[in-house]
């Protein structure tokens, strides 16, 4: 089912934690909610499942008005982190438990056929008669999971829902988490503030900020073409650089690096570099190797010291620097913000010489 947010404004007190937000997650579509502690995802999420109210501003679900409609009348699941299963009640009857409250109840043989699909489902059928404490995480997740899809919702809202598990088992949950929902082709807005997350389970991603959307595209967009500097920074990896527009090009003095052409108006701007944009070369320069990890068959990773800015690069395929070796840098594009937010890329001043 499609969802359509207009223009929503929530206050707490004097907290403003939603400050107008407008958002069309197309129907099927896997969306991830990402931003910084505080930015307003949780808040956004429980008012699309009917938790809390919005001082203005809609909410359309599947074309229809969710104004004054009741969480338990929406028909939609929802994992949180901290949604924990009933302790007292089996695996079974946790996942029982919304089928059983139901204004119109199936016969319990219609419910124990469907938990144990559910549980076939989710791959834990042998769990059904252990309580919560007798089970791991990564399978209480699961179990959540059955839970909030028992009632057939239309929509799945998990807010955090991996973090209480261990890297290992939350690479293979979300994984699994996404296969679920392109076979059942289920709408579902992810919470995460973890970008990697985000990035490896969404078709699109909504980046928050202070209450806002600032950007909400597919990841290569957000990658490609950031609209702020805060989503410059926030998403993927970039050393951000201050540097100073003086008739179309950035100088970054006092550090050792190369200045760009860059379209901005003359005044202090910020440059943010991704590792991959960096060129790192041997031989006696101001700036010099603080580390050189090799992963695998990549290129090596190098973090350079430049001035009092830390920088991650990467080597050129096949070579290896030694620790605190003297290098010289040059950049070799970036995307580059002046204070007043305007944006450009910036690209190398020899490479605009030579084309
Ligand atoms: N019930 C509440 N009472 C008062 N302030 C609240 C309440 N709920 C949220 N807030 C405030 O609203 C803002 C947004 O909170 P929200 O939980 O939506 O952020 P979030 O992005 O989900 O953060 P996190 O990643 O830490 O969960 C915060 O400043 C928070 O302190």
């Amino acid at each position: 089912m499609s969802v359509d947010v207009q223009d929503i404004v929530r206050r707490f007190g004097t907290t403003a934690a939603l400050k107008g937000v407008s958002l069309s997650v197309r129907e099927g579509e896997f969306l991830a909610l990402l931003g910084p502690s505080g930015s307003g995802k949780t808040t956004l999420l429980r008012i699309l499942a009917g938790l809390e109210g919005s001082d203005s501003g809609t909410v359309h679900i599947a074309g229809q008005d969710m104004t004054g409609v009741p969480a338990r009348e929406r028909n939609i699941g929802v994992v949180f982190q901290h949604y924990a299963l009933f302790r007292h009640m089996t695996v079974f009857d946790n996942v029982a438990f919304g089928l059983r409250v139901r204004r119109q109840r199936p016969s319990s043989a219609e419910i124990a056929a469907r938990v144990r699909r559910l549980l076939e489902l989710v791959q834990v059928p042998e769990l059904e008669r252990r309580y919560p404490d007798q089970i791991s995480g990564g399978q209480r997740q699961r179990v959540a999971l059955a839970r909030a899809l028992a009632i057939e919702p239309r929509l799945l809202l998990l807010d955090e829902p991996f973090g209480a598990l261990d890297a290992l088992v939350r690479k293979e949950v979300r994984r699994w988490v996404r296969s679920l929902h392109d076979s059942l082709g289920i709408t579902t807005i992810l919470v995460t503030h973890d970008q990697e997350e985000a990035m490896e389970m969404a078709d699109r991603i909504a980046v928050m900020q202070g209450g806002r959307i600032v950007q909400l595209d597919a990841v290569g967009a957000l990658l490609r073409d950031p609209a702020t500097a805060f989503v410059a920074g926030f998403i993927g990896e970039a050393t951000r650089l201050p540097c100073q527009v003086r008739n179309g090009v950035a100088h970054f003095d006092p550090l050792p690096v190369l200045p760009l052409q860059v379209a901005l108006p003359d005044g202090p701007a910020a440059a943010f570099v991704r590792p991959a944009e960096i060129s790192v070369r041997h031989g006696a320069g101001t700036a010099s190797v603080r580390l050189c990890r090799t992963e695998g068959e990549g290129p090596a990773r190098l973090i350079v010291q430049a001035g009092d800015i830390m920088l991650d690069a990467l080597a050129n395929p096949g070579e290896s620097f030694e620790k605190g070796e003297s290098c010289r840098l040059s950049i070799r594009g970036s995307h580059v913000f002046a204070e007043s937010g305007e944006r450009a890329q910036g690209v190398p001043l020899a490479e605009v010489m030579v084309g």
